[in-house]
């Protein structure tokens, strides 16, 4: 695991500092602008003794990989990456689970947007399978709007086998699959709940879709075949607080 990384972008970094702030080791800034949105982040670095340092947009950019900062990096140490154990955990605390399962999501704009959503839905973890699946890149926190942050990330080895210990406790597993028969909005989303998402390219595994209670579909009505994986998200989430609200 790595031990130092970095945050980019207004959001992001306003997020680490406020949640974690004892991850920030330093803060780079865009030199020679004196924009108001940096302000919080200003405060709050000198509230925690964060050295602050300014730099070009070149040297930004650089750091960043041509990422979008917005004029401002932070240095951070790594954060614990999440296992299955982590997840038990959660769920043993957690009186009516409500999870979001991303089957081998790869694009980071992707999962940052499913990040972000799923803190909006106030899902209580976002689980993907460890392998080909991206993890918490800078992109994805920049992307999640300091969602990377609060929600927590789970990065199981076997997914089917953790679906299978979830239904064990009671968590009932819907897939999102286009071709499904059965409509979102007639499907039950109380009670414990983890929504299963597919693939950008490939859609739902086999064992994913196998080890599901039901599938659902999304109503379409134009021609094209699919939604993004993060807008479907969207979608299937916010209907589901929808339903737990009413
Ligand atoms: C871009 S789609 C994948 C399309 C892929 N070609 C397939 O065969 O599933 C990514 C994921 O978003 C969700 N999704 C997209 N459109 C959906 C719909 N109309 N109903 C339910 N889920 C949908 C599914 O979970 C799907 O696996």
């Amino acid at each position: 695991m790595k031990k130092q990384d970095i945050t980019f972008g207004i959001h992001a970094v306003e997020a680490v500092l406020k949640y974690s702030p004892e991850r920030v080791i330093e803060l780079w800034v865009l030199q020679g602008r004196d924009d108001k949105r940096f302000m919080p982040i200003l405060e709050s670095a000198a509230e925690y003794g964060v050295s602050v340092q300014h730099a070009t947009r070149k040297v930004l950019d650089d750091k960043s990989d041509g990422g979008q900062h917005q004029g401002v990096i932070a240095r951070v140490k790594a954060v614990k990456q999440l296992n299955d154990k982590d997840l038990a955990v959660l769920v043993e605390k957690t009186e009516t689970p409500f999870l979001l399962i991303l089957d081998g999501v790869t694009d980071p704009h992707n999962l940052g947007a499913c990040l972000r959503n799923a803190d909006a839905a106030g899902v209580h973890g976002v689980i993907v399978p460890r392998d080909n699946s991206v993890g918490l890149t800078p992109t994805v926190s920049k992307v999640a709007c300091g969602a990377a942050e609060v929600v927590p990330l789970f990065q199981v080895t076997n997914l089917a086998r953790t679906m299978k210990s979830l239904q064990e406790k009671g968590i009932w597993i819907v897939g999102a699959a286009g071709e499904a028969e059965h409509d979102l909005y007639k499907a039950d989303l109380k009670g414990s709940l983890a929504i299963a998402m597919g693939a950008e390219d490939k859609g739902l595994r086999r064992l994913t879709r196998e080890s599901c209670d039901s599938l659902v579909s999304i109503p379409m009505t134009g021609s094209v075949s699919s939604l993004n994986v993060s807008v479907a998200t969207g979608v299937c989430l916010f209907e589901a607080v929808r339903q737990r609200l009413s």
